[in-house]
């Protein structure tokens, strides 16, 4: 049977609500095959994080060279790559293999607050890798450090989108889960025009793994052979429904419902 195949670059959570236990389940419920190159293991739970140890850069590189040597892969997505070494050496694989269907997800602080990118390592990054990527998704704050502005409101993620395509990335979407008024609501650029992806805010403490979950949805929707605006609306609505089933597990906030499929959608 031939099947499409996934890779993430990414950090192991411990609670299984984010990082590359969200994204190889996110795959999963596509009927995607998952690999991983793992980056980092965190120590975290729904509360926080309570340590991380990364491993060698050479080391992540080989991951990925094994599973590209042998088995192959239709899309890749990086998520936390924990300092400029790991980001270098990736951005360095992407440029030569290449590492096709690049979702760039440029993770940097947890939702509970915790660095999970070195603070030299932004301009690693922005310099090294979001040149590479297919599609970059960064949350608002992520957005402000990259593109340099205040985001308040749709239209300065529409402001912050066109800013962070300069850099590189072939299409931008700017994630609002962390906006006031409209908390939900996504802006997409594609290179020539922006557009809003709104959805209904739902209505729950349990967020964690949110970011993870719609950048390996768009990744799985790109290995399956959709086309980007495509594999973003229809990982968006993935991530909707995974959040109106979330997790109410652990005293802080439980991570998202990916088996939301097996349970009859809302
Ligand atoms: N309460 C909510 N209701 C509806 N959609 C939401 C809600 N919270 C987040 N989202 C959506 O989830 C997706 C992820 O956005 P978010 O801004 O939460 O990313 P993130 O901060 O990288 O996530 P995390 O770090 O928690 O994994 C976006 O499509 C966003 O609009
Ligand atoms: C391992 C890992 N990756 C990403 C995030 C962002 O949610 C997290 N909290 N942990």
């Amino acid at each position: 049977m031939s099947i499409p195949r996934a890779l993430t670059i990414a950090g192991s959570d411990s609670g299984g609500g984010a990082g590359i236990q969200a994204d190889l389940r996110t795959f999963a419920f596509h009927c995607v095959h998952g690999m991983s190159a793992l980056t980092c293991v965190t120590a975290q739970n729904t509360l926080g994080v309570q340590g991380v140890v990364p491993l060698e850069a050479d080391f992540v590189a080989l991951q990925i060279e094994s599973v590209l040597g042998d088995i192959g892969v239709d899309s890749v997505k990086t998520g936390m790559l924990f300092d400029a070494p790991i980001i270098r050496r990736v951005a360095q694989l992407a440029a030569q293999l290449p590492l096709p269907n690049l979702v760039v997800d440029p993770v940097m602080v947890s939702r509970t607050g915790a660095r999970l990118l070195a603070d030299e390592a932004v301009a690693a990054l922005r310099d090294s890798l979001l040149p590479l990527a297919t599609i970059v998704t960064p949350n608002l704050h992520e957005a402000r450090i990259l593109s340099g502005l205040t985001i308040e409101t749709i239209e300065d993620m529409a402001a912050a989108a066109q800013r962070i395509a300069a850099l590189g990335a072939r299409y931008v979407l700017v994630k609002g889960g962390a906006l006031g008024v409209g908390r939900g609501s996504d802006v997409f650029y594609d290179g020539k025009q922006t557009v809003v992806l709104a959805t209904e805010t739902v209505d729950t403490p349990h967020t964690h793994g949110t970011g993870c979950t719609l950048a390996a949805a768009i990744a799985a929707q790109l290995a399956l052979g959709e086309p980007l605006p495509t594999a973003v609306r229809l990982a968006k609505n993935y991530v909707t429904r995974a959040l109106h089933h979330s997790l109410a597990i652990g005293g802080g906030q439980g991570p998202v419902g990916h088996f939301w499929p097996l349970i009859g959608a809302k």
